[in-house]
């Protein structure tokens, strides 16, 4: 027995778009429905049959719905809550996809009133954005963390927690303060230094710009990666998770002041003694399967 029969999905890049293909693979009687505010992207999610009907209105996409997923920026969740308010049936579950979660939880619940809100977040992603970048193996042994507030009913959070693993993910349950705190340095951090590190090259005077392309070895190479996610997309996380990436980014200036220092001083004992634990953190990563360089990550469009 499926945990939900209809389906809507709105916004239909990266995210909702492996959603839709994921949910076509692993339930297919499912009857998706999906809308994006762009008409680009509507017509190609139309062109390339991502779902079964796409809609022109987020209110239209919702009206039969028994699952709605938001996967737009978050700071466009609020507003299309809002949208989606007077067309949503009353039993029908409402959650989302945003990379942050207590902003969005209290923008939801502020333009949904009474509804079923379970706020959800799949640790899965690539730096790629739109419809055609979506994969249906994207969330396969992948974490997804639910964030339900508190008093959320439980029977909601157990199917939602079993469309995801129906998808092939692994579910956790947490607060959304402490999931805002561990994405802050596990992820938004790291998009952070990749931004910056990225830019700083390109703004060299000494350095040429065909230089930084023509040697730019593996560790740079990983950054220009991560550097070309989805301007959007991070603008709004930045914003929306303010207080724990500032906090995160303190402890890391602190930390890379002290081996600043190290480096002044000579002191390879602190930088080999630092290497050495972080080179362990890698292996345990892969050790546990995690690792993203599997062979076929983010090239398998199934
Ligand atoms: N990119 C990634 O690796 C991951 C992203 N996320 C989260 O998923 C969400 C979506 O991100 P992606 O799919 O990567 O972005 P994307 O840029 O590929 O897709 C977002 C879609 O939302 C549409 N959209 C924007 N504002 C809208 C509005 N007001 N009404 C209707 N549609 C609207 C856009 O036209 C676009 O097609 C974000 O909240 C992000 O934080 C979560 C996990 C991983
Ligand atoms: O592409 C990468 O390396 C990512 O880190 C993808 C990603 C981006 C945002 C998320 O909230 C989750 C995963």
């Amino acid at each position: 027995m499926l945990p939900f029969a209809r389906v809507s999905i709105i916004g239909l890049g990266l995210i909702g778009s492996s959603i839709a293909r994921a949910v076509r693979q692993h339930m297919p009687t499912v009857q998706l429905t999906g809308h994006d505010g762009d008409p680009a992207v509507r017509h190609r999610a139309r062109e390339i049959d991502l779902v079964d009907d796409i809609a022109d209105t987020p209110g239209a996409a919702v009206t039969d719905a028994d699952l709605v997923i938001l996967c737009v920026p978050v700071g466009a969740m609020g507003p299309v809550a809002e949208a989606i308010a007077p067309e949503l049936p009353a039993d029908a579950i409402v959650s989302d996809v945003g990379s942050s979660k207590a902003g969005v939880a209290a923008a939801l619940a502020a333009a949904l009133p009474g509804a079923t809100i379970i706020p959800a977040h799949p640790v899965a992603g690539t730096e790629n954005s739109g419809p055609d970048a979506g994969f249906a193996s994207l969330f396969h042994g992948r974490w997804c963390i639910l964030t339900p507030p508190e008093g959320a009913s439980e029977a909601a959070v157990a199917r939602l927690a079993a469309f995801w693993e129906g998808l092939g993910a692994k579910v956790e349950t947490m607060d959304a303060r402490h999931h805002d705190l561990v994405l802050a340095v596990t992820s938004h951090l790291p998009h952070l230094i990749a931004y910056t590190i990225v830019g700083t090259a390109s703004d060299l005077e000494e350095v040429t710009q065909s230089e930084v392309i023509k040697y730019s070895a593996g560790g740079f190479r990983d950054f220009t990666r991560i550097a070309a996610s989805d301007p959007t997309m991070w603008r709004d996380v930045f914003i929306a998770n303010k207080d724990a990436v500032l906090e995160m980014l303190q402890r890391f200036s602190e930390d890379i002041t002290a081996l600043q220092r190290a480096i002044r001083w000579g002191d390879g004992d602190t930088l080999f003694e630092l290497f050495t634990r972080t080179r362990a953190i890698r292996r345990s990563i892969i050790e546990q399967g995690q690792d993203d360089a599997r062979p076929d990550f983010g090239r398998s469009h199934d």
